[in-house]
């Protein structure tokens, strides 16, 4: 008898990935089929206008929220059944940092690090002097921003795999705000830390981020590397008289008062820009990463 051998190629666990997400408020559609994922080692930087769901979305990927459909899976493990071990791998700061007000920075510090098995005190300390926290100062009296400091100094010693940051900088000064980019761009590098953050800040993403998404009225309207957006999109005009010529694909397309047409575009695998681009009287414009995410976004 012949034995047949079967190689079996495992696909790697992926840290993060929802598929088909929907979610609704009070019967307002907020997210409506958002499909996602991040290989591991990748700082994803997630934009969207204010209300775009970024916040929503997060909080379902990690569980932390019932969708209406879809699924989300946590280094394989779905989301919403999370093993200890798949939550000691993971660390979250939400936008609004979490309660413990009645601990003081270092309590809370040395209360949260028994949970993680990696736990860096030597780093918490460190960077509560760094970042001028009195460690014996109660939660509750400092100010936004140096909460958000010690959130993320929480995450930080974590030593976590997945990071997720929604809004991290919001309340930094910017100081604290480079420091805090330069230890995402160092986690990622060195230890392989996979990182999503929400921002809108898009030099900070531009910054750190290897990869970028948008989310538009309920879906990722794209997602691609940072680099990839380099000179890739484009808004293309077109007069009245010309907008017949429009192409059908675009990632947006606004037509003006006078009839004029304005579309973003992407170049094609040769790096062309589509033909209309060409004609007499069309004009065609590079969009930064900041310009791009305005023109999806108006
Ligand atoms: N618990 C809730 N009940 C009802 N509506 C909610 C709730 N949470 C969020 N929303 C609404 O859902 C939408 C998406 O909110 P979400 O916080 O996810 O957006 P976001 O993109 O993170 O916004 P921002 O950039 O302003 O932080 C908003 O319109 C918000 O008002």
């Amino acid at each position: 008898m012949n034995a047949v051998r079967q190689d079996v190629v495992k696909a790697p666990v992926l840290p993060l990935i929802t598929q088909g997400l929907v979610h609704c408020y009070e019967g307002r559609n907020v997210l409506t089929g958002v499909d996602l994922a991040l290989t591991s080692g990748s700082v994803l930087g997630l934009i969207g206008r204010n209300g775009a769901g970024k916040s929503t979305l997060i909080r379902a990927m990690l569980g932390l929220l019932e969708p209406l459909s879809g699924s989300s899976f946590v280094f394989g493990e779905s989301a919403l059944k999370l093993s200890d071990d798949a939550k000691s791998r993971i660390a979250y700061v939400p936008q609004q940092p979490e309660a413990l007000g009645w601990l003081t920075a270092e309590q809370m510090l040395d209360f949260v690090g028994r949970f993680y098995p990696h736990w860096d005190a030597g780093f918490a300390k460190k960077m509560l002097q760094r970042w001028d926290i009195q460690p014996n100062r109660l939660l509750a009296k400092l100010s936004p921003g140096e909460r958000q400091r010690v959130d993320l100094i929480r995450a930080l010693a974590s030593q976590p795999e997945l990071l997720v940051l929604d809004e991290p900088a919001a309340a930094l000064d910017p100081v604290a705000r480079r420091e805090l980019l330069r230890e995402l761009a160092l986690r990622a590098g060195e230890s392989g830390t996979t990182v999503l953050f929400s921002t809108h800040i898009v030099s900070d993403l531009e910054r750190v981020a290897s990869e970028v998404a948008f989310l538009h009225e309920g879906k990722v309207l794209l997602h691609c590397g940072v680099d990839d957006t380099k000179e890739r999109y484009g808004r293309l005009w077109l007069p009245a008289k010309m907008t017949a010529a429009a192409p059908a694909q675009s990632l947006s397309r606004r037509r003006h008062d006078d009839g004029s047409l304005s579309l973003v575009v992407a170049r094609d695998e040769q790096g062309h820009w589509p033909e209309a681009s060409t004609l007499l009287g069309a004009r065609i414009d590079v969009l930064g990463l900041e310009d791009l995410f305005v023109e999806i976004a108006e």
